[in-house]
C-alpha cells in the first residue's frame, strides 16, 4: 500500500505485532533548546504507493488514501516535556521528499537528540477524499512545508 525506506543503517519496526505505530528515529544529532523547536531528519521516504483505491459508499465512488500520522511519544512528553508540535503530522501518499518531524522543547532544559533515538511514531491510516472537491494537482512530489500555497 505504502512503501518506506530509511536513506542510511536506521531500522523501521514496530515494537509489538499489535503496535499502531511504529517508531521513527532522528537521522542527526542536534539539540532543541529550551522552549524552542527544530525541524529533525528523519531518514525515511516513501518509495512507492499503490494510489487511490475506489469504494462505493451508498451511490458514491469514493477515493480512499493512506496517508502516515506523525505522533509524540508519551514517554517523551511526560519524562522531558518534548513532543511533536504540529501532531497528528500529515505525511501525504505521494510525498517524495525526506520524512521530518517538528520537535518542540516545552521543558526548562534543553534536549539533546542522537542520531538514532526515538523521537516520534508512524501510524498508517486510510482516509477518503470528499467527494465534489476540486483536486489541483496530480502529484507533490518532494513539496512540502508550504510548498503548495502562499500561506
Ligand atoms: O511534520 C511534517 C509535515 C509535513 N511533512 C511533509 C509531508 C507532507 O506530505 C508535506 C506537506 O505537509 P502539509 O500538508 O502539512 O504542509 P503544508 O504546510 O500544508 O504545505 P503544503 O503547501 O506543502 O501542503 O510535507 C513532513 O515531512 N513532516
Amino acid at each position: 500500500m505504502l512503501k518506506l525506506e530509511h536513506s542510511g543503517t536506521g531500522e523501521i519496526f514496530y515494537a509489538t505485532k499489535q503496535s499502531a505505530g511504529f517508531d521513527i528515529c532522528s537521522n542527526e544529532n542536534t539539540t532543541v533548546k529550551s522552549t524552542e523547536w527544530a525541524l529533525i531528519k528523519t531518514g525515511l521516504r516513501i518509495v512507492e504507493s499503490l494510489g487511490a483505491q475506489k469504494l462505493t459508499v451508498g451511490n458514491e465512488l469514493l477515493s480512499v488514501i493512506p496517508e502516515i500520522q506523525i505522533r509524540p511519544r508519551s514517554g517523551l512528553a511526560l519524562k522531558h516535556g518534548v513532543t511533536v508540535l504540529n501532531s497528528p503530522s500529515t505525511i501525504d501518499a505521494d510525498y517524495r521528499g525526506e520524512i521530518m518531524v517538528t520537535i518542540v522543547n516545552h521543558s526548562k532544559n534543553d534536549f539533546t537528540i542522537h542520531k538514532g533515538d526515538r523521537i516520534a511514531q508512524g501510524v498508517c491510516a486510510l482516509v477518503v477524499q470528499l467527494p465534489g472537491i476540486t483536486v489541483k494537482e496530480v502529484e507533490r512530489g518532494i513539496g512540502g512545508f508550504g510548498s503548495s500555497g502562499k500561506n
